[in-house]
This record gives C-alpha cells, structure tokens and sequence, in this order.
C-alpha cells in the first residue's frame, strides 16, 4: 500500500492546530477501511485536560460520519523527532481498528516510520475483555 497521499494529508492537517498552550501542532490522516480519508489536528482548551489530540480528532470524524473501520492512521507533530501517538489515542485506535492498524509516524514527507497497532500497543483491553466478564 502506498501511504504518500495519508503521510501529505497529515501534513497539511497539522495547519489548522488550534495549539496556543503547547505551541506543539499535530495533524493526523485516517484511512477508513472503504477508503475514505479524514484529517484532524489537535485543539487544546485553556482548561488543559479538555484538549483533542490530532489522532483522536481524525477517527472521530471518521466514526461521526458513519466510518467505524479504519484501516491506517498518519500523523505528525515535531518535524525534528518522530512523535508516537499518546496513550489514550492508542487505546481509541484499538476500538476502530485491528491490532494490524497501519499507524505511520511522520518527520516530514520524505520519513517515516510503518507500525502495526499491535506494535506499540500490546496486551490491549478490548471491549472482547467485557464480554469474557460477562455471566450468562
Ligand atoms: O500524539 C499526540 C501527542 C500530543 N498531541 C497534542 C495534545 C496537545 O495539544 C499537544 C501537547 O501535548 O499535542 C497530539 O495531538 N497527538
Ligand atoms: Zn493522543
């Protein structure tokens, strides 16, 4: 799979950060499972711990609009170091995507670094976790 056009819509979503706090701008790409691509960026709030990261924007744009399968996910904040998605973020992934989600760790359009979801989010909790829970 070629992963240029999710790496430059990623790119070019980091532009709408709403970043005032943290002067740190993330952008992300989402690629649904029916091919359908959807951008966020982050957007932070002066009460902090209302902020959106760029991941977690992306999917929900995608999920609002109907797409609950996502397939790769892009994203880029620093264009100086490679900066992995959060913890909460990974754990959104794993609710719309498989543990073989595509996730693309961008510098710039030239670098980039392909993992699995599985990668760098194992033993994830699953809603499969509340079913075994279950009594029946
Ligand atoms: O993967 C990440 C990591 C951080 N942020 C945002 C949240 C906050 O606005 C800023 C600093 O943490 O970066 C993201 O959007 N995605
Ligand atoms: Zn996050």
């Amino acid at each position: 799979m070629d992963y240029k056009n999710l790496v430059l819509e990623a790119i070019r979503a980091k532009e709408g950060a709403y970043a005032p706090y943290s002067n740190f701008k993330v952008g992300a790409a989402v690629l649904t499972e029916d091919d359908k691509v959807f951008c966020g960026c982050n957007i932070e709030n002066a009460s902090f711990g209302a902020t959106n990261c760029a991941e977690r924007t992306a999917i929900f744009k995608a999920v609002s609009e109907g797409h609950t399968k996502i397939k790769a996910i892009a994203l880029i904040g620093s264009d100086k170091e490679y900066t992995y998605p959060c913890g909460i973020c990974r754990q959104v992934m794993s609710e719309f995507g498989s543990k073989d989600l595509t996730v693309i760790i961008v510098k710039n359009e030239e670098e980039y670094i392909v993992k699995t979801l599985e990668e760098i989010l194992p033993g994830t909790f699953t809603k499969e976790d509340l079913d075994k829970n279950k009594e029946i």
